[in-house]
């Protein structure tokens, strides 16, 4: 493959507890809607191109199934991948408690101490359901030093922005020789 094509491919695996609203912020982001009814995911891969501080880069975007605390963390959602978006609903304090824990995982599985990732507080429409503050999400961010956003898909409030954070926490940590910024490459032993 041509170096100019390497250089724009992002992927950016999407994962967080069960039914904190993944899918409906992929789908919101890919196809610009919203869609009420609950099918829980398998698993779905969808392409986006984004543009970027001037540049398009060619996104692909993994919907994994919701994790729990005894989910082991899937392979291919460590190896090849740029960038996390780490989601929990501002309305449940259950999902922002596995944040931390996914994130553990992944760093654990990769071996290494830092990778470019989004927390993403979702759900903000039920604002009146909220069971994590904005300073708690933003604290937790901080913490593992990530990105932090508060979104909605269901009123598309911050869905768009969700993934500029992400390729700017990818882009952050590339290297400035016109590489294309490493994904995380594991080694069985
Ligand atoms: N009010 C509101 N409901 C939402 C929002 N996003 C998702 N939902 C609802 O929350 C439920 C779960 O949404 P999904 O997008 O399927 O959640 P998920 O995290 O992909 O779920 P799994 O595939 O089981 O991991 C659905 O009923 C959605 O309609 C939102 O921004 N606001």
């Amino acid at each position: 493959m041509a170096p100019a094509e390497n250089l724009k491919k992002r992927k950016i695996a999407v994962l967080g507890s069960r039914s904190v609203g993944k899918s409906s912020l992929v789908i919101q982001f890919i196809n610009n809607e919203f869609v009420e009814s609950y099918y829980p995911t398998i698993e779905a891969t969808f392409a986006k191109s984004v543009k970027y501080k001037g540049a398009e880069y060619d996104c692909e975007v993994i919907d994994t199934a919701g994790q729990d605390e005894f989910s082991i963390l899937n392979s291919k959602h460590a190896i090849g991948i740029h960038g996390y978006v780490l989601v929990y609903s501002v309305t449940s304090k259950a999902s922002f408690d596995m944040i931390q824990i996914v994130y553990d995982k992944i760093i654990a599985f990769c071996g290494v101490t830092d990778i470019p990732c989004v927390v993403v507080g979702s759900k903000v429409d039920l604002d009146s359901s909220r069971q994590v503050s904005p300073q708690d999400g933003e604290k937790l961010a901080q913490e593992i030093n990530a990105a932090w956003v508060e979104t909605s898909a269901k009123t598309n409030v911050n869905v768009g922005k969700v993934f500029e954070l992400c390729l700017a926490e990818i882009e952050k940590r590339a290297p400035q020789t016109g590489e294309a910024p490493q994904t995380n490459r594991c080694v069985v032993m």
